[in-house]
């Protein structure tokens, strides 16, 4: 292991501090050795391990023989124990046949392949192995028969954006590569290319030169064959060239993985999921890749939308791509184009099709997302949830429900927007809450402003007392009708932005379902309940937003300060260092409740 993380060192340590190493130990030092090109040392070993009278099996020769495989003794006894071993062994098969390939005997290549086919010997694919509570999972190279192949493979693209995190280029990996050792399975693989270019190559001066196979005895083992026909030979060829193509094919494959992911790593984009797009590098590929009609990107030009946006680089082929998708990213990144864009290029009509679909979203969206995802399981149709935040419990529904989903994930989640300029103001109390945000109106109103309360009942009673100051203002909660809630945005909205409505106060369940552009400020009147509540509220649109706190909110402050420190906004050191609230997992429910009976005034 360690040795094939680069450190031949510790892997020395660890075998020499070793008491009495089996044959295993051994087999791995030896490998280790090959690996780093040591041939030498890994020779002394082989013949060291003989004299203390260690049995090597059939790995140590196999090991042994294909990294020294340019000592042509050695080679000759591996390839001979190995087959008295096991006379049907497919890797040794495979391994003597890439031997001879490395020195140019095509012939007995050619021999060791037929006598293959006419034995039935199939090459057995190196399998993996992983013990987990005590169950253990095999699979193979690219296996995608386990049951719970997505999340597998979620995790490991996980592993592997970690692996970026801290510093892992793939673009170093060439030099890495000098000192890997290939499992036997890719090892084989590159060999087999070599085998069937050399052997193309000569079939081809054959064919020129008209000269005929000839029939040529290889080892003792397999000297019982002696008919080779050449048309078996091409036949072979054939079948190889496939496969080499298909290997090439997988090279380039491999090769965009990691271009993707080093574009992702570039525009702070993590992703999980099987087989997930390659993010767009622009908005051109929307018509090379996806053929979109040219009115739309003449649309996005109009819009002055040169590039697409992080979250809309990865999610639109996630979505175009058929995939159900479930994304995080900051309020503000672009999110609704993200998903517009592919459902306006899949629309046959949009006009007429998108005035029905406009109506349902906005009823949809005031619905949970159980009941939405739930509601939408016809299979024709590609669910997506798009949301500043990602609650664990949302995420864990989302991946249950959907099928296949991609996770996209901008920046960290349930981050606020690095562009939003926040600050926290103290008041101390209730009172000076109130005295805060009169004065604030009085030096600096400069509409609309938008003001966020925990509950309804609060709501009303700030609107009561904020009625008769020389402020126009509004409120807005869910004692309004569902029809007024629906219609808020298309005619209240327009008042508000018009600057008819200077302020409007709003409660947390509205943050959610509305989306005011043109907003000047948010004030958090009340302490949000939650992280998430806190990213929602400042997400609506407004160059300034303010946290209003008292005595009674510092225990839970830590979470928003340092939501705020992550997106790049100054928060005193004191708050930093807050003790983490205790009862952190049930503070929402209690402070919801705490607030509701709180008067605005004392
Ligand atoms: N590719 C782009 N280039 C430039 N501007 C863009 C691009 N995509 C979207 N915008 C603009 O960015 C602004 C924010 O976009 P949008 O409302 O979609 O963000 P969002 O992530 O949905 O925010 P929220 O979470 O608050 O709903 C809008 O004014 C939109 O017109």
């Amino acid at each position: 292991m360690y040795a094939k993380c680069g450190s031949l060192k510790q892997a020395r340590y660890v075998f020499y501090s070793t008491q009495n190493p089996d044959i295993v130990s051994w087999s791995s030092l030896i490998v280790s050795y090959a690996q780093f090109g040591l041939g030498h040392e890994a020779l002394n070993l082989f013949i060291m391990i003989r004299n203390l009278d260690v049995q090597p099996n059939e790995v140590t020769y196999l090991r042994f023989s294909v990294h020294a495989v340019t000592l042509d003794l050695w080679r000759k006894r591996a390839a001979e124990n190995i087959l008295k071993l096991d006379p049907c062994n497919s890797a040794a098969l495979i391994l003597l046949s890439n031997i001879h390939a490395y020195v140019g005997n095509q012939k007995e290549v050619a021999i060791l392949r037929n006598l293959m086919k006419e034995m039935g010997v199939q090459k057995i694919p190196g399998q993996s192995w992983i013990e987990v509570k005590d169950q253990i999972h095999v699979f193979f190279l690219e296996d995608s028969s386990h049951s719970q192949r997505g999340k597998i493979y979620m995790m490991l693209e996980d592993v592997w954006l970690h692996m970026l995190d801290h510093g892992y280029d793939p673009c170093q990996r060439k030099k890495i590569e000098n000192v890997k050792i290939l499992s036997v399975a890719e090892d084989e693989s590159v060999k087999t290319r070599e085998v069937v270019e050399e052997k193309t190559a000569s079939t081809k001066k054959r064919k020129r030169k008209g000269t005929s196979s000839e029939t040529v005895a290889g080892f003792n083992v397999f000297r019982s064959s002696t008919s080779v026909a050449q048309s078996s030979g091409e036949t072979q060829v054939d079948e190889e060239s496939i496969e080499l193509n298909k290997k090439k094919k997988k090279k380039e494959q491999n090769r965009q993985l990691e271009r993707d992911a080093i574009f992702r790593k570039q525009h702070n984009i993590h992703v999980s999921g099987y087989n997930v797009p390659s993010p767009l590098q622009s908005f051109d590929e929307l018509k090379s890749r996806y053929n979109c009609p040219s009115y739309l990107l003449r649309n996005l030009k109009e819009l002055g939308f040169r590039e697409p946006t992080p979250i809309q680089r990865q999610a639109i082929p996630v979505l175009l791509d058929g995939r159900e998708c479930f994304a995080c990213a900051p309020t503000g990144s672009g999110k609704t184009l993200a998903f517009v864009c592919p459902m306006l290029m899949k629309l046959k009509d949009p006009e007429k099709e998108l005035s029905i679909w406009s109506w349902m979203n906005r009823i949809k969206l005031f619905k949970q997302i159980d009941s939405v995802l739930k509601a939408c399981s016809n299979p024709s149709i590609i669910r997506s949830l798009f949301s500043a935040t990602l609650p664990d419990f949302v995420e864990d529904r989302a991946r249950e429900l959907m099928h296949d989903a991609v996770r996209v994930i901008v920046g960290r989640k349930n981050m606020a927007s690095e562009t939003i300029k926040q600050k926290l103001v103290f008041t101390g109390s209730e009172d000076g809450k109130l005295l805060a945000i009169r004065q604030s109106f009085a030096e600096s109103l400069n509409p609309p402003v938008l003001v966020f309360l925990q509950s309804k009942e609060r709501a009303k009673e700030l609107y009561g007392e904020l009625a008769f100051d020389n402020v126009r203002i509004d409120v807005i909660h869910s004692d309004l009708s569902q029809q007024e809630v629906v219609l808020y945005p298309f005619e209240h909205h327009k008042i508000f932005i018009a600057g008819k409505t200077w302020v409007l106060i709003a409660t947390d369940v509205v943050a959610r379902g509305m989306d005011f552009k043109g907003v000047n400020c948010v004030i958090n009147y009340d302490f949000p309940d939650c992280a998430s509540a806190y990213v929602h509220r400042i997400g609506q649109g407004g160059l300034e937003k303010r946290l209003l706190f008292t005595e009674e909110d510092i225990p839970f402050l830590r979470n928003v300060a340092n939501l705020m420190a992550a997106s790049g906004c100054e928060v005193p050191s004191c708050l930093m260092e807050l003790q983490k609230k205790e009862v952190e997992e049930a503070p929402a429910q209690k402070r919801f409740n705490l607030n509701k009976t709180r008067p605005i005034t004392a």
